[in-house]
């Protein structure tokens, strides 16, 4: 089992999110961006790593979402999800295909990487009354 992250940024009521580049695994399944923990880093700390990565942005945790475990045909995550908000930089693509905001209802109308669909659910009930 690995321990996955991944980051919502909610902005204007719209969340971001990426489309994995061909030749990954999952290419072409939108995510919301994140990556694999590494081993002596807590989840929070790696959330900030692959952000700064993939798209040259600084970002702060703010709460934890969900977590849920997910196998697929080849490999089990964990996958831990945390709201996040953007504190410095502006997106660069640098390792996805393409970036886009889409409304919170519009989510389950992306093809979303499968282990990413009961997020759906944790944020629309977060966001109810806000
Ligand atoms: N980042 C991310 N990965 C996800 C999501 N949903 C999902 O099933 N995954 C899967 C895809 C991969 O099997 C794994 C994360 O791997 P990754 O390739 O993004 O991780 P990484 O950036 O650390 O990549 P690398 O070092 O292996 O290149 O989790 C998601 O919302 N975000």
């Amino acid at each position: 089992m690995i321990q996955v992250v991944a980051g919502i940024i909610i902005e204007n009521k719209t969340v971001f999110i990426a489309k994995r580049k061909k030749g990954n695994v999952l290419e072409g399944y939108w995510e919301f961006p994140g990556g694999k923990h590494e081993i002596g880093e807590t989840l929070e700390a790696s959330l900030i790593r692959e952000f700064e990565e993939e798209f040259n942005v600084e970002i702060e945790v703010l709460e934890k979402l969900h977590d849920n475990i997910h196998h697929y045909p080849q490999i089990s995550i964990h996958l831990h999800s945390f709201i996040c908000k953007k504190i410095k930089g502006e997106f660069q693509l640098l390792d996805h295909d393409e970036v886009q905001w889409v409304n919170i209802e519009e989510l389950e109308n992306i093809l979303l990487a499968p282990a990413d669909i009961p997020i759906i659910e944790a944020l629309k009930k977060a966001t109810l009354n806000k």
